[in-house]
């Protein structure tokens, strides 16, 4: 087997399959063969045999010693370019890359399923929690209707922390980064990207048809404020980073999918209220089974090493079954694209924080102008003040989405409203 890739997933994966004693009994068939990384001289927390680790990657995925190539280097390229080229060269694949699959999904399917190769990933959502395999496997016969998920365990941690006033943003972002949690390029965590990447997986899964990444619409955490936290736990709720995947349905057929990624609220009571930390879920509602909740460490070395050596096992007995047939259900034939509803079509209710000049009719002016978009409101509280503003907090009842910005847009215009700092959607 060659590894690419030794930083912190790659060592992880290392330490725990050099660990063998008390393990499943296959690891003892696995060698770790060759394991490729940028920097030859950068220190290492793993022993590996003189000329294990090599910087000739291009080697690594040709060498006819190699059965399957684990890709742990992260990122588009070199990873496509290498998994490409590994899969011409007959090899199976493991990777823990969802920026790839999410972009270039097709494309290696495509060359995975020409060459008769394995193509696994569970450590790519979700980090230790089997999702994919189960979404493959035990839940495939289900018709999903909804995916619910906090998926970005680095979001998630500045999140709690937020929410338990300890530590500024950019602190508690360090952390995660010391901590091996977040991405080579944490904005891509912050934005929400990862969390889109990892939707764009699940969704592809659950509704049996590629997703065109493009299609899906995202935002990050950076308009969460402590002040919005505070405000949401007063109404009830606490502000996840969910990602969303539903099929809705119009005249009890098949509407297209909604795929988002944003800052909600959720109401305390409901079970991603608690997932809290590092820790992901994954809700899945489906026919018939209902509710099903996966819950877990969603980042870091020894959580997301778990799920790439359990592909690694997993592919280790698939081929000592057969390396001719190749096992249909492990494999990924998506030959529909799903279709996506764009973003303004949503029908969600939502979270508004609006400064205003203290002027008497201006609850009255704000009624008026949602009244007009059809908005209709479920709470409004006046709070409090800022820097002499007055702080209006709102929460609609379920509206669509471009009705409410219209709204907005125009209670934005009005001469007595300073701005509109927040505005989230509500579960
Ligand atoms: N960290 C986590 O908790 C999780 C990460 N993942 C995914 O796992 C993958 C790896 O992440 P992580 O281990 O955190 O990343 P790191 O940045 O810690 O490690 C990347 C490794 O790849 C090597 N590498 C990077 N670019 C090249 C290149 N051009 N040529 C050769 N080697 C290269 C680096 O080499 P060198 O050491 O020499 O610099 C390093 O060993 C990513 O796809 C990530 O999204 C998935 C789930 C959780
Ligand atoms: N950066 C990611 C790592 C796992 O996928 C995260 O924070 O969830
Ligand atoms: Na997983």
């Amino acid at each position: 087997m060659g590894i690419l890739g030794l930083g912190t997933v790659g060592t992880g994966t290392v330490e725990l399959l050099l660990d063998s004693t008390g393990r499943n009994p296959l690891l003892s068939e696995i060698e770790i063969y060759r394991v490729g990384v940028r920097e030859l001289n950068k220190p290492r927390k793993v022993k590996l045999p003189d000329g294990v680790i090599i910087n000739d990657l291009n080697a690594i995925v040709s060498d006819p010693q190699v059965d399957i190539i684990v890709e742990l280097i992260g990122g588009v390229e070199p990873a496509r370019s290498l998994v490409l080229r590994a899969i011409q060269f007959g090899k199976h694949i493991i990777t823990a890359n969802k920026a790839l699959i999410s972009r270039f999904g097709d494309e290696i399917f495509t060359a995975a399923d020409q060459a008769g190769v394995y193509v696994m990933l569970e450590a790519a959502v979700g980090g230790g929690i089997p999702v994919i395999r189960p979404l493959k496997e035990s839940l495939s016969i289900n018709r999903i209707n909804t995916v619910t998920a906090i998926i970005n365990g680095t979001t998630n941690y500045i999140l709690t922390q937020m929410q338990m006033g300890s530590g500024s943003f950019d602190d508690v972002l360090t952390d995660a980064q010391n901590l091996g949690y977040a991405e080579a390029d944490p904005s891509a965590d912050i934005d929400g990207l990862d969390a889109a990447d990892k939707i764009a997986i699940l969704a592809s899964l659950a509704f049996n048809g590629r997703i065109r990444l493009e299609e899906v619409y995202y935002e990050g955490i950076c308009k969460v404020s402590k002040i919005d936290i505070v405000y949401a736990e007063k109404l009830g709720f606490v502000i996840k980073l969910l990602a969303i995947a539903q099929q809705d349905k119009k005249d009890n057929l098949p509407a297209p999918l909604s795929v988002r990624v944003h800052p909600t609220l959720v109401p305390k009571e409901h079970p991603l209220a608690s997932i809290n930390g590092i820790y992901n879920a994954i809700l899945v509602e489906g026919e018939p089974i209902g509710q099903v909740m996966f819950f877990g460490p969603g980042a870091g070395a020894g959580a997301t090493a778990s799920a790439v050596s359990s592909d690694i096992l997993n592919m280790v007995a698939e081929l000592k079954i057969s390396a001719q047939t190749l096992n249909p259900i492990l494999t990924w034939k998506l030959h529909k694209h799903n279709e996506i509803t764009p973003i303004e079509e949503l029908i969600t209710r939502f979270y508004a924080r609006i400064l205003t000049r203290d002027e008497p009719s201006v609850v009255g002016k704000l009624g008026t102008c949602f009244g007009k978009y059809g908005v209709s409101l479920e709470s409004v509280v006046q709070t409090g003040f800022q820097d002499k503003l007055a702080e209006i907090v709102v929460v609609t009842h379920d509206v669509r989405e471009g009705d409410f910005r219209q709204a907005l847009k125009e209670i934005e215009s009005l001469d007595t409203i300073h701005s509109t700092p927040s505005i989230f959607r509500v579960l």
